[in-house]
């Protein structure tokens, strides 16, 4: 009998077809539904690249109108919400907080087991809507602050600064969330992504779906690489006062002795692209701007001391993680608030891939080449 071919991580395999987004590592691009990531950056707003990932178009005025106004009714948790969350220790991650909220907004969901595609798109809205409170809540109850309500003359990203600090931040900074939240949406069969599919093809609900997905992001191979990112940079150690060049000899000196450790250096590396992740030229120039808008030049020679020294010794570049953790900093966001800022983002994408499972549906069960003992009996 022949052996079977083991993909291991399914490195390399094909699973199913997606009309969702294109990740093409040749040409180092990146398509939403057949749009460059960074043209949507540059020109839309995340909501309607939200309606993008679901519907397979840009909104017109007309749907665009309607939308935002659901999103803006949608934004308050409601009180079990509030309560499951208050419930949990201030010592558990915040990971472990939106994972549970997740959960319990899809148990309160009054269309839970409809998975029919209009309860569905209300479930996604829903969902998107709400979560930026969940962020927000969160990391207020961490700092002992009450919580801010949302206000309904603001966009999205306008909106989750002002629940999250109370305060209205500046259009550049709201204009920096805004692409960051874009550049995180969607990315084909990510292992979250992966995961929520998995979890659909079984039949299960949405919020399921969701909630298992946050459970695959957390790990710092995915999603987590934003926190462990800053986690470098704190253990370098972030000097207010220090030059970039100060900075930069620092971090080099730093990566120098990770790797001849042989340490895995989060934020750096990716499954597909091998040459450069399409979102980096993007979200570095948008935290180029947070580096002049809040004067911190050490962070830019923290960056760029990393970036060369990883470059020089292996030629491994950074993935969208690597300036993502940086931009939510400078924000003022804590460090383990980044991966929950990529749950809201990728809420979009999970969502539109659960949708897709479900109209083309399979179940997704592959096989396993088994290696353990040969068969043997109690006697
Ligand atoms: C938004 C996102 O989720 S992007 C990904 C975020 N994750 C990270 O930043 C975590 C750090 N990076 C990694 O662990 C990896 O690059 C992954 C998991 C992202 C991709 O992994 P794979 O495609 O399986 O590559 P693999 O881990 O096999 O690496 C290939 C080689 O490059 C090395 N390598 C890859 N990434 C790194 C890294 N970040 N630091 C040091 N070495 C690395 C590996 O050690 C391996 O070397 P070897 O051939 O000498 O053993
Ligand atoms: O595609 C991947 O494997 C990870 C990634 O970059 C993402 O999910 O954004």
């Amino acid at each position: 009998m022949t052996e079977p071919q083991i993909y291991k991580g399914l490195a390399g395999v094909t699973a199913d077809t997606t009309a969702i987004s294109k990740v093409n590592p040749e040409s180092n691009s990146l398509l939403y539904r057949g749009y460059p990531v960074q043209e949507l950056a540059a020109a839309v707003n995340f909501e309607d690249v939200a309606w993008l990932l679901w519907h397979g178009e840009l909104p017109t005025e007309a749907e665009a109108r309607e939308f935002h106004s659901a999103e803006r009714s949608a934004r308050t948790l409601a009180d079990n919400v509030r309560a499951a969350i208050d419930l949990l220790p201030l010592s558990c991650h915040p990971m472990d907080v939106s994972r549970t909220a997740v959960s319990v907004i899809g148990a309160n969901h009054p269309k839970a087991e409809d998975s029919s595609p209009e309860a569905e798109l209300e479930k996604a809205v829903e969902l998107f809507a709400a979560f930026p409170a969940v962020v927000a809540y969160d990391q207020r109850r961490r700092r002992g602050l009450e919580p801010v309500e949302p206000r309904d003359d603001l966009d999205y990203s306008a909106n989750f600064l002002w629940m999250t600090f109370g305060e209205e931040a500046a259009p550049e900074v709201v204009e920096a969330f805004n692409i960051s939240m874009i550049l995180y949406a969607e990315h084909s069969f990510n292992a979250s992504t992966f995961t929520a599919r998995v979890i659909t093809s079984t039949l299960a609900d949405l919020h399921s779906a969701v909630t298992g997905a946050i459970g695959a992001l957390k790990g710092p191979l995915h999603g987590g690489a934003n926190e462990a990112v800053m986690h470098t940079f704190e253990e370098i150690g972030i000097r207010e006062e220090e030059s970039a060049e100060e900075a930069t000899a620092r971090a080099k000196a730093w990566m120098d002795e990770a790797l001849a450790q042989k340490k895995k250096i989060m934020g750096f590396g990716h499954r597909v692209y091998k040459n450069g992740d399409s979102r980096v030229p993007t979200m570095k120039a948008a935290l180029d701007g947070m580096i002049e808008h809040y004067g911190r030049p050490e962070i830019l020679g923290l960056y760029e001391g990393l970036e060369t020294a990883m470059q020089e010794a292996k030629g491994i570049k950074p993935n969208l993680d690597y300036p993502g953790g940086p931009v939510y900093h400078l924000m003022g966001f804590d460090t383990e608030m980044f991966t929950p800022l990529f749950i809201a983002a990728r809420i979009t994408g999970w969502t539109a891939h659960v949708m897709e499972q479900r109209a083309a549906n399979s179940l997704i069960r592959p096989l396993a080449a088994y290696n353990g003992p040969e068969e043997r009996h109690l006697s």
